[in-house]
């Protein structure tokens, strides 16, 4: 399975954000998402969740050599800032999303199989998710995901908010899920993206580059990407 973006243009007023993004994201694959403060990646996310409508162009998964355009239900969004029902309990709004998405679950796991996963203690299960911290909100984001499983998973800057060692979880899940998705996120952290990714992407005065993959473990590989992100602001 692919991800085919073909040419995506976005604008908001005079200025232009997206300038033409034509890119092939395969499965089994992790891929950093850079780009300097403003530079358009939580905006291409937008565009590809349906978030907000693209001037031009479009995204499709190709399977088989059978292209079809993106639909919202093939993709998992986590937002940098999680937006879910604060009104409910943790354990209330993901019985809800395991009701409403009973046809994509996989047999034989319970809701709190689904909490084990994501190291959401028996406690706080109960308690209102306006309670939650930052961190705990982002790990039900990512619950939906993994109960739903859909084919592209977008996640912006979502590591930040977590602990070290619930960073490191939520890294060996992603590690475990890849063969069968497509993994997009995006970071300001270098060493996470090093770390993290199969491959690296950079958006650069509104087009996406890649990374040779040599860089990615090269020891110069952070001075080479601040360099590439410099050019990106002379750009501008
Ligand atoms: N709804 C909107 N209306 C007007 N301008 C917008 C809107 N959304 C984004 N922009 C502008 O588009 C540009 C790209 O913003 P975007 O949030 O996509 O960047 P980003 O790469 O995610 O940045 P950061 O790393 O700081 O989160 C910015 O100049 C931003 O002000």
């Amino acid at each position: 399975m692919e991800l085919l973006l073909d040419n995506i243009r976005k604008s908001f007023g005079d200025k232009q954000v997206l300038k033409g993004i034509d890119y092939t994201f395969e499965k089994g694959k992790i891929y950093g998402l850079l780009g300097r403060n403003g530079a358009g990646k939580t905006s291409l996310f937008n565009c590809l969740s349906g978030e907000i409508g693209m001037d031009s162009g479009g995204a499709f998964l190709r399977e088989k050599e059978v292209s079809s355009p993106l639909r919202e239900a093939d993709i998992g969004y986590v937002f940098s800032l999680p937006i879910l029902p604060e009104f409910l309990t943790g354990y209330e709004f993901v019985k809800f999303y395991m009701d409403i998405n009973r046809d994509k679950i996989e047999p034989g796991k319970s809701i709190e199989d689904y909490f084990d996963i994501i190291r959401i203690e028996q406690e706080d299960r109960h308690r209102l998710i306006k309670g939650y911290s930052h961190g705990m909100k982002n790990k039900i984001q990512m619950l939906c995901f993994i109960i739903t499983r859909p084919p592209l998973i977008l996640l912006d800057e979502p590591l930040t908010s977590f602990d070290v060692v619930v960073a490191l979880e939520i890294k060996k899940l992603l590690r475990e899920m890849k063969q069968d998705h497509i993994i997009i996120f995006s970071t300001h952290i270098l060493q996470l993206a090093a770390d993290l990714c199969d491959e690296l992407v950079i958006l650069n005065n509104g087009t996406l580059q890649e990374i040779p993959a040599d860089t990615l473990h090269s020891p110069e590989f952070e001075e080479r990407i601040i360099t590439l992100l410099k050019d990106e602001g002379s750009n501008d």
